[in-house]
C-alpha cells in the first residue's frame, strides 16, 4: 500500500499521517503502520471525484458503498473489541420497530474502536467525506449520538425509518451517517442486509449487505428512508455488527456578524478601540459600503 501522506491533497494534512512510514502503533500484539489504516487510493483527487458521481449517481437515493477503505487489521481488532466492550457499556432498544444492542452515549472504547473514530472524526476525514458528498464543513460527534457500535442478534431487526433531523443537545442539522460493517463470511440468506427503500414506491430498490470491510456513506435527505426489517436469522454466534457515526453542520454566521468571529484583544490599538466604537452607530449598511471602498 502506497503512503497515505503523498495521496493526500494536502501533502501534510494532521498529526496522525503527518508520519514516517515506520511509525506503527502495536494493540494486542497486532502491528498496524499509521499510513496504512485507510487506503490511500481512495483519497487520490481522481478518486474524490469518481465517488462523488457515484454516490450521486445512487439510486433510489444518494448514498456510497465502498469496499477495503480501512486496514482489515484494524478492523479485526474493533471487531474483538465487541465482546470486552464495558459491563453497562450497552443499551438494548426494544420497540415495536427495533430489537437491536448499541454503545451508550460517550461509551469508553477499547483502543482499536477509539483509533477507528479518530480517524474517521479527522479533518483530512471530513474534508474527504466534504469532498465526496458537497457538504462544507463537517462536524463530527465524539459522543457518537446514535452511533458507537451496533449489534443485532438472531431475530433481531430495524423497521424502515429515515434518521433524525436534528442532534437531540447541540440542535445541529444530521447531514450523513457513516457506517463500517464486521460480519467476515456474511450469508445474504441469513436476512437483515440493510434494505434502501424508495419510499413513494413502498418497495426497497437496493440492499447492502452487511460484510466484514464494507463501508456505507449515506447523506441525511427527504427520501433516506432504510432499515433491516428482516429478523436476522444468523447462528447465534454471529450477531450482526457495525460501527457508526454522524456527521453535522451548522448555521453559517450571516455576513453582517462575521465581527463577531474575531478574537477581542484586552489592549486593542486606538485605531481598532475608535472602529469598534463607531461600528456601535453607524447603520450596517453604512458599515459594510465602508467596509468595501476602504478594503478594511
Ligand atoms: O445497521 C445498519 O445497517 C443501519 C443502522 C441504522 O439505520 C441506524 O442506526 O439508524
Ligand atoms: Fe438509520
Amino acid at each position: 500500500m502506497p503512503a497515505l501522506a503523498s495521496a493526500l491533497r494536502d501533502p501534510s494534512p494532521l498529526g496522525i499521517v503527518r508520519t514516517r512510514r515506520a511509525d506503527c502503533i502495536t494493540l494486542r500484539g497486532t502491528t498496524l503502520l499509521l499510513d496504512e489504516l485507510v487506503d490511500p487510493a481512495f483519497f487520490t483527487p481522481e478518486a474524490r471525484q469518481r465517488l462523488r458521481a457515484q454516490l450521486a449517481g445512487a439510486a433510489p437515493f444518494p448514498h456510497l458503498v465502498v469496499d477495503g477503505l480501512f486496514n482489515p487489521d484494524l478492523l479485526t481488532l474493533v471487531l474483538e473489541e465487541f465482546d470486552t466492550h464495558e459491563d453497562g457499556g450497552w443499551y438494548d432498544v426494544q420497540s415495536s420497530y427495533e430489537r437491536t444492542r448499541r454503545s451508550v452515549l460517550g461509551a469508553t472504547l477499547g483502543p482499536a474502536t477509539q483509533l477507528y473514530f479518530d480517524l474517521v472524526n479527522a479533518g483530512w476525514f471530513t474534508t474527504w467525506l466534504s469532498d465526496v458528498t458537497g457538504t462544507p464543513y463537517l462536524i463530527p460527534d465524539p459522543l457518537r449520538h446514535g452511533g458507537g457500535l451496533h449489534e443485532s442478534r438472531t431475530g433481531g431487526s430495524f423497521a424502515v425509518h429515515r434518521d433524525f433531523d436534528r442532534h437531540p443537545k447541540t440542535g445541529l442539522k444530521n447531514e450523513m451517517v457513516f457506517i463500517t460493517y464486521l460480519n467476515r463470511g456474511w450469508q445474504p440468506e441469513w436476512g437483515s442486509a440493510l434494505e434502501l427503500w424508495d419510499a413513494k414506491d413502498g418497495q426497497c430498490v437496493t440492499t447492502v449487505q452487511p460484510e466484514f470491510g464494507r463501508t456505507l456513506l449515506m447523506p441525511h435527505g427527504p427520501r433516506s428512508f432504510h432499515g433491516h426489517p428482516t429478523p436476522l436469522q444468523a447462528p447465534d454466534d454471529r450477531p450482526r455488527r457495525s460501527v457508526a457515526t454522524y456527521f453535522y453542520t451548522g448555521t453559517p454566521m450571516p455576513e453582517q456578524d462575521l465581527d463577531r468571529s474575531i478574537s477581542i484583544f484586552i489592549q486593542p490599538r486606538r485605531i481598532d478601540a475608535a472602529k469598534a466604537m463607531l461600528r456601535q452607530w453607524v447603520p450596517p449598511i453604512l458599515w459594510r459600503l465602508a467596509k468595501k471602498v476602504t478594503g478594511r
